[in-house]
């Protein structure tokens, strides 16, 4: 099928040399915001740009009645007129926080865990994400649907914070080291023990991987998804 790549950066080169290896033909490769034109009629785009471009870039595809898979984070607040847009134009739009098989398993086992803690008193909980120096949003969308997922789940908690644990909100404690590509750890703690789940990636490619798979599940479909509707999780 024919791809459109919107940002071109760490991502979106990976994306790039994995859709082609899938026999898929990109058709372009854009750092500024898709138009008719740019765009080059492709069957879907692959959006991972920047937080502040996020909104415009999904905005212009969706107008142009192109399926969108999105990875971009940091732009939620604006995601519920994004959602509105997708069925105003009989088209389809999938937003995922994190792509990779392995972070969507951990999701689950996440959901499981905090349903299980929440009537245990004995343990306090909170989030850690590790990621690289040149990331510009915190914490991390990922981390932000993990916490998300504590919360649908155990009613102890009812928001969450970045970098501080306050009474009925889940700290989320966010890390810039290095090159680090993404690790996420979800801390119970006791007085007399810890118990820890961690999703490390060793490199972008589980990322990349799942945007196209989630594009070629996407093509022929009609409104809004995530990627466990990819998975089947
Ligand atoms: N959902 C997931 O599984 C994952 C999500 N992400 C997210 O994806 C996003 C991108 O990550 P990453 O690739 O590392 O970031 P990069 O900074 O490496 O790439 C961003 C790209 O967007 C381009 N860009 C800048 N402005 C615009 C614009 N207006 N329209 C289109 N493109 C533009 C940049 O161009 P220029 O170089 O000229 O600035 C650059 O090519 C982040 O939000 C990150 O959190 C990352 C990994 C996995
Ligand atoms: O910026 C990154 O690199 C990543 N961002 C995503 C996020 O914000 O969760 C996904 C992954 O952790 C890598």
């Amino acid at each position: 099928m024919k791809i459109a790549l919107v940002g071109y950066g760490k991502m979106g080169k990976i994306i790039d040399e994995i859709a082609q290896k899938r026999g898929h033909e990109v058709v372009a490769r854009l750092k500024e915001t898709p138009t008719t034109e740019n765009l080059n009629n492709p069957d879907v785009v692959i959006e991972f740009s920047l937080p502040e471009a996020a909104f415009n870039n999904i905005k212009a595809c969706l107008e142009n009645k192109i399926p969108v898979i999105c990875g971009t984070t940091g732009w939620l607040e604006q995601k519920e007129e994004i959602e509105k847009l997708t069925v105003e134009n009989g088209t389809a739009f999938l937003y995922g926080s994190n792509f990779s098989l392995g972070v969507n398993l951990f999701f689950a086992l996440n959901e499981k865990l905090a349903a299980l803690m929440k009537n245990v008193d004995e343990y306090s909980c909170q989030l850690e994400e590790i990621h690289h120096i040149h990331k510009k949003d915190a914490p991390s969308g990922t981390a932000i649907s993990i916490a998300e997922g504590i919360i649908k789940n155990n009613s102890k908690f009812d928001a969450w914070k970045l970098d501080e644990t306050q009474n009925k909100q889940l700290g989320i404690f966010a890390i810039r080291e290095d090159e680090v590509p993404g690790t996420h750890s979800v801390f119970y703690r006791s007085e007399v023990d810890e118990i820890e789940i961690k999703h490390t990636a060793f490199n972008r490619n589980g990322f990349a991987l799942g945007a196209v798979v989630a594009a070629e599940w996407i093509k022929d479909k009609k409104g809004n998804f995530e990627m466990k509707d990819v998975l089947g999780l």
